[in-house]
């Protein structure tokens, strides 16, 4: 035998002990589960009768409040323990399978031999022997295995630098409790593992790589200086698996500060919020919470406007309809120098201007909205606006007090009270029978149950109102915002369009209709004068995608988070909304007022084939930056079609032939949501098919029709790019870049009459051209 097979039998045995002291440990676990689960149900049983429920005098009650306090701990402190064992017991079952993947040898300096350090998705130490039997690959002696090649090495332990020889390297592929694969290495990760990794399938659901990360990947996951981690990155270089894993390592550095729910995950759709959702519990832990933008704009503003969401843009921008002025106006709307133009504007709104709604109740003006000026404007200018915004909100709920008073001898008032559901008449008079012990009036006294009655039914005739005042109704928004809109008075000199941009708001406004780049600055200048609602228990916001956040989103980001570090991820080669501003992610420096701001940037992309990315990088103005993984595949075909039927029967072929290839997620990929309905209606009779043009449509395996912008950040084994003779114009460069990088093994492109211009730019060399 070969020493190498005798030296995986060694390594096999080892995964064999481990495996069975595992098993041992779950039964104990499992043993432990039950009794306690038995505990927990026995106290819950017993509760009341086991505490003195006593209240007659003063003593007893301060002494039952003990008991319960001391039952319900005693449950807690079970029932922790218990959800601890669980978590155990999870971590275990996986470990089962496949305890680790990666060795490492590492003589630290002054020790006299080297220490074997194995290294799974969590840690499992075994107390007889007194030694971590897996190590977390999260664990500081971890980073060994990802920062360093055989040789000198350190890394960095609570109680300091720690320096010595790594000796040996090593990648384990184990499946169902067996070694399938062992390769030794003297590089940082070894590429023979990777290569395997991903020549694979695509899954519907991304996958964690915490056995072969990147060291320059893993500078991202590990980073913990810097408040604000920008990585700029080219397509398929794992900046969303980076993220995801940085998320995991965050909870396991700062688990006695951090849950999973302080951490933020700003996605670009909810359907790519269901595609990373398994990476996190793959790895032992709960998902962070995930959002997107849209939905944090339509829960403050869905009550009082249509909204037009991102997608409903674009679909309008890539029909006939998207002319290059719409374009202007987004781009206007989102820039840096619209951002600073509305600070200013808050600014002068401090001495005077802000415009106020009258307060009305039942279609009558109670308060004016000129005495809502007078007052605010009658505090102190040394106060905050925010501050003067909320001082006028009590100003009005005390108005509304005297108001509501001197209604209850209002008319309405009795029809009222004669429309009042017996149940709260009932409960009104209980009431009122308490309080007549005390010796108030009787409820049988006419007049004060006329009282009492007029009082109820004023009260909730008020209710709606005073609630809307919280929420500052008597702003009036539309006008806040519509007065920066002035014909007379541009905003930015070098604004061509402002005549249009005026005209085109100020209607859409009158409709109470916010087109989708109106929607984050109306909603910023409101919030400047009436205070940020901010959530300071986040304490880390990721943001992908975020080549398409405009600064007005970071800028909200940041104030809605105050305390959280920041993590942005985005490739400007894949801006495809016009709101991106296309600039360098350099002035979030600037805009974002943070400690130690770092810049990674990643170069080498795994998604696709060597030939994908060398073909894909050449669409880009300068792709050359761009380095391939060195995993080679067939050449990208570009295919013209002369009819519309043959496009579709060709794309049904060439479906086919993937299928028997063996490829599981297959992606026809259009321009719009319009054209892949109708592209799916004419498919769907001969293929099996589905539509994807719903955002919250969950990610699943098969054949799928797709809008361009939905398959941002998400990953295809074969792609068909639907009839690229719709990419014309310079601006849908970067939505024909992101569409064709979603491939990871194959990718044709057909076009039907005009060669799209991006793949003219190309070297011939790098595809195959049928006919
Ligand atoms: N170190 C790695 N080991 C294994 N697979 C990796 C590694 N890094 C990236 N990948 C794989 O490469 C693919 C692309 O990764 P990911 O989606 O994270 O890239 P991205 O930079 O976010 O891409 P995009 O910008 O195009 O959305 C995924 O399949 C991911 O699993």
């Amino acid at each position: 035998m070969t020493t190498w097979n005798q030296e995986q039998q060694k390594e096999q045995k080892r995964v064999d002990q481990v495996i069975h002291k595992l098993a041992d440990e779950t039964d104990k676990l499992l043993e432990h589960l039950g009794g306690k689960k038995a505990d927990v149900v026995q106290i819950r049983k017993n509760f009341w009768s086991d505490v003195t429920v006593n209240l007659e005098d003063a003593d007893d009650a301060i002494e039952t409040a003990a008991s319960i306090k001391q039952q319900s701990e005693l449950l807690s402190e079970i029932e922790r323990s218990h959800t601890s064992a669980e978590t155990r017991l999870k971590t275990y079952e996986k470990l089962k399978s496949s305890p680790y993947f990666g060795r490492i040898d590492f003589k630290e300096d002054g020790e006299k031999s080297a220490e074997q350090v194995y290294i799974g998705i969590a840690s499992y130490y075994d107390e007889p022997s007194s030694t971590f039997l897996v190590h977390d690959w999260r664990a500081p002696i971890s980073s060994l295995y990802y920062d360093h090649s055989l040789g000198e090495a350190d890394y960095r332990a609570p109680s300091g630098n720690i320096e010595g020889q790594l000796e040996l390297k090593r990648q384990f592929m184990i499946k169902n409790a067996n070694i399938t694969g062992m390769f030794d290495t003297g590089e940082a990760i070894g590429d023979d593992l990777l290569q395997h990794v991903l020549g694979n399938q695509a899954n519907t659901q991304m996958k964690s790589i915490v056995a072969t990360i990147q060291k320059e990947q893993n500078a991202i996951i590990r980073n913990t200086t810097s408040d604000l981690l920008v990585v700029q990155g080219a397509a398929g270089c794992g900046k969303t698996s980076a993220a995801l894993q940085r998320v995991a390592f965050l909870l396991y550095r700062d688990r006695e500060t951090i849950q999973s729910h302080h951490v933020v995950l700003f996605s670009p759709n909810n359907m790519f919020n269901s595609y990373v959702a398994n990476v996190l519990p793959e790895l032992g832990e709960e998902n962070m919470e995930q959002t997107t933008f849209q939905a944090y704009v339509d829960h403050h503003l869905g009550r009082d406007y249509s909204i037009e969401t991102p997608f409903e843009q674009m679909e309008e921008l890539l029909s006939e309809k998207g002319d290059s002025k719409r374009v202007e106006a987004i781009k206007f709307k989102a820039s840096v120098e619209f951002l600073e133009a509305i600070h200013r504007y808050a600014e002068t709104l401090s001495k005077s201007g802000i415009p106020f709604l009258n307060v009305k109740f039942r279609d009558r003006i109670v308060i004016r909205s000129k005495q809502i000026s007078e007052y605010f404007y009658s505090l102190d200018q040394k106060e905050t606006v925010p501050y003067r915004m909320k001082k006028t909100v009590a100003w009005i709920l005390e108005e509304l007090k005297k108001i509501e008073r001197r209604e209850r001898k209002k008319p309405w008032v009795e029809k009222e009270i004669q429309l009042l559901d017996r149940n709260v008449y009932t409960r009104l008079y209980e009431k009122l029978e308490e309080r007549n012990k005390y010796g108030a009036d009787s409820f049988n006294d006419l007049s004060s149950e006329q009282k009492v009655l007029s009082a109820y039914v004023t009260r909730i005739a008020f209710k709606s109102l005073r609630e809307s005042i919280e929420q500052f109704s008597f702003l009036d928004v539309k006008s806040l915002y519509a007065k920066l809109f002035q014909k007379n008075k541009r905003l930015i000199e070098d604004v061509n369009t402002w005549n249009e941009i005026c005209n085109q708001t100020l209607f859409n406004l009158k409709q109470n209709h916010l087109a989708n780049e109106d929607a984050t600055p109306l909603l910023y200048v409101k919030e400047l004068l009436v205070g940020f609602q901010s959530n300071a228990a986040v304490r880390h916001v990721f943001i992908d995608e975020a080549q398409d956040f405009s600064p007005f989103q970071f800028a909200f980001i940041q104030r809605v988070f105050p305390r959280a570090n920041l993590t942005i991820l985005g490739d400007l080669n894949q801006s495809i909304y016009a709101h991106a501003s296309g600039e360098t992610f350099s002035m979030l420096k600037n805009l974002l007022n943070k400690k130690n701001p770092e810049t990674i940037t990643l170069k080498r992309s795994y998604r696709s084939t060597k030939e994908i990315v060398e073909f894909t990088r050449s669409l880009l103005k300068d792709g050359n930056e761009i380095i391939p993984f060195n995993r080679s595949g067939d050449k990208p075909v570009i295919a013209a079609v002369e009819r519309e039927e043959d496009h579709l029967n060709e794309v049904k072929d060439l479906v086919g032939n993937w299928l028997d290839k063996g490829h599981e997620t297959i992606a026809v990929i259009c321009r719009s949501a319009k054209e892949s309905k109708d592209v799916y209606e004419k498919l769907k009779d001969n293929l099996d098919v589905r539509l994807m043009i719903d955002e919250d449509a969950s990610f699943q395996k098969g054949v799928i029709v797709i809008p361009s912008y939905l398959a941002k950040g998400i990953e295809f084994d074969a792609v068909a790019i639907f009839d690229a003779s719709g990419y014309q114009l310079e601006r849908e460069r970067k939505l024909f870049y992101t569409v064709c990088t979603r491939a990871m093994h194959e990718l044709t492109v057909f076009y039907t009459g005009k060669p799209c211009p991006f793949i003219e730019g190309a070297s011939e060399n790098l595809y195959e051209v049928v006919q």
